[in-house]
């Protein structure tokens, strides 16, 4: 679930790079491997740097003062194909045609396919195993194919059809082409979210494109429009151009967005994460009620922290229980769930969280989290509450048991490392150590979101159900994806290998 970016300023003379750092610092919490920005400066000349890391251990001060140029497109990486190596990270570039940079969130699900057409048709050069890099290519083939010195809108728009046409799975996209302008789009079922604002100045009006809304709110952007799905917008410094380049399908955005990914603050297709997460509390403590019966014996409803605060506080409230945080965290650690490799997460749920061992002393407690995915992180704080002293331990999860592998852009590739898969709740119960596990069910979590835009009427709940918005997902693909992606990580952690050609990130 990478995070995109893309500026455009009004005023020639200025520089996009400062904002697109702060940006992409916003937007940490959807990517903690690798970071990168190209800017676009005079004579339709690029500046790129990008490495594995954090945001802020990625960019110096000297670099952000060499990416010249009042235009540019920002990306944080979290891997769901290929590998997590330096050379993956994003935005990618290609020379030909124009120089065309292009940061994307999202899976690609034909990616075999689209390898053997680049290779065997398009005859284009990739360079790593990254879904990105093809689709970038996928895009320059088709802008090639104008045969044009220098390309227009339309031109922009009939290659971007092609390429709705060609690309199957998720994306969300932000694009440059040197010295014209910035393009967003977004795949026909919309599944990845993409936003784009406006902000008036002395010099015209800025415009910016954003994963999530509350970049653009930090940055004084205003005039917030969700990218439709399948359109495309293209932003130059002469005008702001949109085309419905394909008809969208099925609207279905990932509810796993509002269960997990995106921050609180942002409003995502018309909803506020904010809002729907205090549904989804709202819906579970029913759930409790149905489970365990009107006589609950819970003495504290403690939530995990962070993103399951704002539902378990709506768990509270609705049961009529205390709320309290029995957890501290470490405010430095990262997101566990978006670390690559297991073992690195396993270790980091203890370094981060730790019990307050007076809410748990003797009592009864009802743990909330926004879900539960491989268990990693609920059998520890499980066992961490029993430790501490606690009698009984209820665990509730604003999600239902995920069972199946995500393909449009979670790094959720292995059907058996999912706790759930083939497990009933009592079965994960005490596979987790709990008392009783209680999950929200799928209609509640959908209306948790519908609710509060009724023009939302399908979401994109393949990990609950195995089925799969774009169609039926070739079982060789989820075969091979689960494969190359365990392979690979292992074969990167032992040998740390990197492919050096975009290793660009050299001065600090
Ligand atoms: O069952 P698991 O595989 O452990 O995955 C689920 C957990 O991972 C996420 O937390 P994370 O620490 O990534 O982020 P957060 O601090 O935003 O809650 C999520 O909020 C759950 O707590
Ligand atoms: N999470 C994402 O959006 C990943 C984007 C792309 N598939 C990559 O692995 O780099
Ligand atoms: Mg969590």
């Amino acid at each position: 679930m990478c995070g995109i970016l893309a500026l455009i300023l009004a005023d020639p003379n200025s520089a996009a790079s400062a904002e697109l750092y702060e940006g992409l610092g916003i937007l940490q919490h959807r990517g903690q491997d690798a970071a990168g920005i190209i800017t676009c400066g005079q004579k339709g000349r690029l500046y790129q740097s990008k490495a594995n890391g954090m945001v802020r251990d990625v960019f110096s001060k000297n670099q952000l003062l060499n990416l010249v140029g009042s235009m540019g497109v920002g990306h944080v990486r979290y891997p769901t194909a290929g590998t997590s190596s330096t050379s993956e990270a994003q935005p990618f570039y290609v020379n030909s045609p124009y120089g065309i940079v292009v940061a994307h969130n999202g899976n690609l699900t034909n990616t075999k396919e689209l390898r053997n057409f680049v290779d065997n048709e398009a005859h284009r050069h990739v360079n790593t195993e990254s879904d990105s890099e093809l689709l970038l290519n996928v895009f320059a083939h088709y802008l090639q194919e104008t045969g044009k010195v220098r390309v227009n809108e339309d031109d922009i728009f009939k290659a971007l059809t092609q390429v709705y046409k060609k690309c199957i799975g998720g994306y969300a996209v932000t694009a440059m082409i040197a010295g014209f302008g910035l393009i967003a789009f977004r795949d026909p079922h919309g599944i990845r979210p993409l936003i784009y604002g406006e902000r008036k100045t002395h010099y015209g009006t800025d415009y910016m494109v954003s994963s999530e809304s509350v970049v653009l709110d930090a940055l004084g952007f205003t005039n917030f429009v969700d990218v439709k799905p399948g359109e495309a917008i293209i932003i130059t410094n002469k005008s702001v151009t949109k085309r419905q380049c394909v008809e969208p399908r099925e609207f279905a955005p990932c509810i796993f967005e509002y269960v997990y990914f995106a921050r609180p603050d942002s409003i995502m297709d018309g909803v506020s994460v904010y809002k729907a997460r205090l549904a989804m509390g709202e819906a579970l403590a029913d759930q409790v009620t149905k489970k365990l019966g009107r006589n609950l014996d819970i003495d504290v409803v403690i939530p995990v922290p962070d993103t399951s605060r704002s539902a378990a506080l709506q768990v509270s409230y609705r049961l009529n229980i205390l709320y309290r945080e029995g957890f501290i965290k470490n405010r430095y650690i990262g997101r566990t769930f978006i670390m690559p490799g297991q073992s690195l997460r396993e270790k980091s749920v203890r370094r981060k969280l730790n019990p307050m061992q007076p809410e748990f002393a003797g009592k009864n407690v009802l743990i909330v989290d926004d879900s539960i995915v491989r268990g990693t992180t609920s059998r520890e704080i499980i066992q961490m509450a029993r430790d501490a002293g606690a009698k009984k331990v209820y665990f509730a999860s604003c999600a239902p048991p995920l069972r199946f592998p995500n393909v449009y852009g979670i790094d959720m590739p292995t059907r058996t490392e999912l706790i759930a898969y083939n497990r009933t709740e009592e079965e994960i119960a005490d596979e987790l150590g709990a008392d009783h596990v209680i999950f929200q069910n799928l209609e509640d979590l959908v209306k948790s979101v519908s609710k509060f835009n009724p023009a939302l009427k399908a979401f994109d709940v393949s990990v609950f159900t195995g089925s799969y918005v774009t169609g039926d997902v070739d079982e060789s693909y989820l075969v091979d994806l689960e494969q190359s992606r365990n392979g690979t990580l292992k074969k990167m952690a032992s040998t740390g290998e990197v492919i050096g050609l975009h290793n660009a990130h050299t001065f600090k």
